[in-house]
């Protein structure tokens, strides 16, 4: 993909140019290494004359990029080099872009490997970061993971445990005067635990979606040092959501590589954040998410760290009730015949608002009334299936103890 020859353009006869066209399938690594990593130098010289400019509603800052027929200059140990961006438009529609890569031809060797190497190398470690931070946005709900964005209308549990959460979201975003008061960095950690297929994640999402807040989820395994852990977090805005999944084995992982990095430990790196947090975060939340419990270190569970710990159970009657109304559009249940039914076998088996909600969506989109009954006759089916099974202890780890990480 990458080809020497004479630029079009005019140059110093001892320049060499090299062309790096965009392509796509497959893509040239060249191109968009250089694409990634050319925002990182400094646009704008005395020379140029336009330049992109765009924002996300997501991005905190604008983002700047090279504009067509402009050229930008980087030095590298010392070398000097010009990067020109073309966008060729042709009268069949087809549209062709590239960059120009040109500098002293004495310098080819150390430019076609050590320079390349050390465009493709940061444009990795961008690319890595991107990864390490996901972000969910309340305003892509596609990419929050629900067909429907969650709400606290939706989110099936207990009608108590969904007030007492919902007025502590609002206390918390209330009170940023107090937090100046006291001198506390204004944050507030949740931690969620319970079995999969409790609707932790939903239960994020509801929280984002009543506080119009951003998640960020934080992938610690691609973290390998506190400066881009640094990195990584300031790139987060205030107003977010950051989740830390599975943090029992997040812990289990971090030991397991402690030989390797002595340094980089769990309670080390939320110290970090909370130092990071109070010189220049506001309004964050941090949830942590578990399976179990019982295998974090107390000092982890401590206020100021967990300040609410929100269990997520299985099923019960109440939640029942809520997923009844989203998905077969059931309002009062009471009088249904199979309500009493439901009821008993809910208390008396382990099952997850998960598993609940796929045996309701079996039926069809369009439920009529014979639909909802049909749908609550193979809930019971299932539910008196489960129950057999609890009662002969017959194995079914993937529907109630799910993954061991
Ligand atoms: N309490 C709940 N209220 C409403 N829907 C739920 C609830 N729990 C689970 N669901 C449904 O089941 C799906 C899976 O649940 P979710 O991913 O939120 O569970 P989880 O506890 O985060 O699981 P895991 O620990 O495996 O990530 C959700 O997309 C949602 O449709």
């Amino acid at each position: 993909y990458l080809s020497t020859l004479l630029s079009p353009h005019p140059r110093q006869c001892h320049d060499l140019t090299l062309i790096i066209h965009q392509t796509n399938a497959p893509p040239n690594q060249v191109y968009e290494a250089a694409q990634l990593y050319l925002p990182t130098i400094d646009l704008i010289n005395p020379s140029t004359r336009t330049i992109q400019v765009s924002k996300t509603p997501r991005q905190e800052t604008v983002k700047l990029a090279i504009d067509s027929g402009e050229q930008i200059v980087d030095t590298f140990e010392d070398i000097n080099l010009k990067w020109l961006y073309v966008v060729q438009t042709f009268p069949t529609g087809q549209v062709t872009r590239r960059f120009e890569l040109t500098f002293h031809k004495k310098h080819k060797d150390k430019v076609l490997t050590s320079y390349l190497r050390h465009v493709v190398t940061r444009a990795e470690a961008i690319k890595k970061e991107e990864k390490i931070l996901k972000l969910r946005s309340v305003n892509s709900p596609s990419r929050v993971d629900l067909e429907h964005p969650a709400t606290f209308e939706t989110i099936a549990m207990e009608p108590d445990q969904k007030t007492k959460i919902i007025k502590d979201l609002d206390r918390f975003v209330r009170r940023r005067e107090f937090y100046k008061k006291v001198g506390k960095a204004w944050k507030r950690g949740y931690l969620l635990y319970g079995p999969p297929g409790t609707g932790k994640s939903s239960l994020i999402a509801a929280m984002a979606n009543h506080l119009k807040f951003d998640v960020y989820e934080l992938e610690l395994d691609g973290i390998c040092s506190d400066s881009q852990l640094k990195r990584v977090l300031l790139s987060t805005k205030n107003r977010s959501i950051l989740v830390i999944e599975d943090i029992d084995c997040t812990v289990r992982d971090m030991q397991d590589r402690k030989s390797e990095q002595p340094t980089f430990t769990l309670s080390g790196l939320l110290n970090f954040m909370d130092g990071l947090w109070s010189s220049c975060g506001d309004e964050r939340i941090i949830v942590f998410t578990t399976n179990h419990k019982d295998r974090l270190e107390p000092a982890l569970l401590r206020p100021g760290r967990m300040d609410v710990h929100i269990h997520m159970s299985y099923c019960t009657p109440h939640a029942f009730r809520v997923l009844a109304s989203n998905y077969l559009g059931i309002q009062d249940l009471n009088h249904h015949g199979l309500y009493g039914e439901i009821t008993g076998l809910l208390e008396s088996t382990e099952v997850t608002p998960a598993e609940v909600c796929e045996q309701l969506l079996k039926r069809d989109d369009d439920v009529d009334d014979d639909d909802a009954d049909a749908a609550l006759a193979g809930l019971v089916n299932f539910l008196k299936l489960k129950k057999l099974e609890e009662t002969n202890n017959i194995d079914k780890p993937e529907t109630q103890e799910g993954s061991q990480c």
